[in-house]
């Protein structure tokens, strides 16, 4: 499986407000400009055997109340790490608040990326933190130089997000097909 056209992609979403379910939206029509149909999915609403299912999965999740988890996320976490990703392709992406939560900028997504790292999955799609002005996030690589997925802030920085998501989709749509046939 090296072409994304070809894969079976799901993304799954969990929300408060809706606006990673938006988000979620704009990335399927972004994919579907490269010929690859997403079928997204509430993670309340989902079972590990389903998301074992996908070839590619894509995983969005907000952040709330000073790093937390969104909950219906947080419930699932025995269910992540219960789902046989060995082998499985993974990208996230994160909403939070930069300057209202700037020390706890996008941490759920962080969180994620912990737990589907220890389900075996390789995780694809790290975005660079240039352009950002935040304190602190647990959504870092070491070196700080980039998240482990596409942050997205639709309260301070909403004009952005349309670009975003259109230079993250290209992205991971290349590093999808290098991932497969390395
Ligand atoms: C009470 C409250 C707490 C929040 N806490 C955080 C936080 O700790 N870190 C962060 O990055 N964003 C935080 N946010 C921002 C949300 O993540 C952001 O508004 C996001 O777009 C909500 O996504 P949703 O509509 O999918 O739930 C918070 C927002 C509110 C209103």
């Amino acid at each position: 499986m090296s072409d994304l056209t070809e894969a079976n992609v799901g993304l799954i979403f969990g929300t408060d407000t809706g606006n990673t379910e938006e988000i979620g939206d704009k990335i399927s029509t972004a994919l579907a400009s490269f010929g690859v149909s997403v079928e997204m999915i509430n993670v309340s609403e989902t079972s590990p055997e389903e998301i074992e299912a996908f070839d590619f999965i894509i995983m969005g999740i907000p952040t709330w109340d000073f790093g937390g988890i969104q909950e219906d996320w947080e419930e699932f976490e025995e269910q992540i790490l219960a789902t046989q990703l060995q082998g499985k392709t993974v990208a996230l992406y994160g909403l939070g608040d930069q300057r209202g939560y700037g020390f706890y900028f996008l941490d759920a997504m962080g969180w994620l990326n912990e737990r589907v790292l220890k389900a075996g999955a390789r995780v694809i799609g790290a975005w660079p933190t240039e352009g950002y002005d935040f304190d602190e996030s647990l959504a870092l690589n070491a070196e700080r130089t980039h998240f482990c997925g596409l942050g997205i802030d639709e309260d301070q920085q909403f004009e952005l997000t349309d670009e975003r998501v259109e230079q993250w989709v290209a992205q991971i749509v290349t590093e999808f097909a290098e991932a497969s046939a390395a």
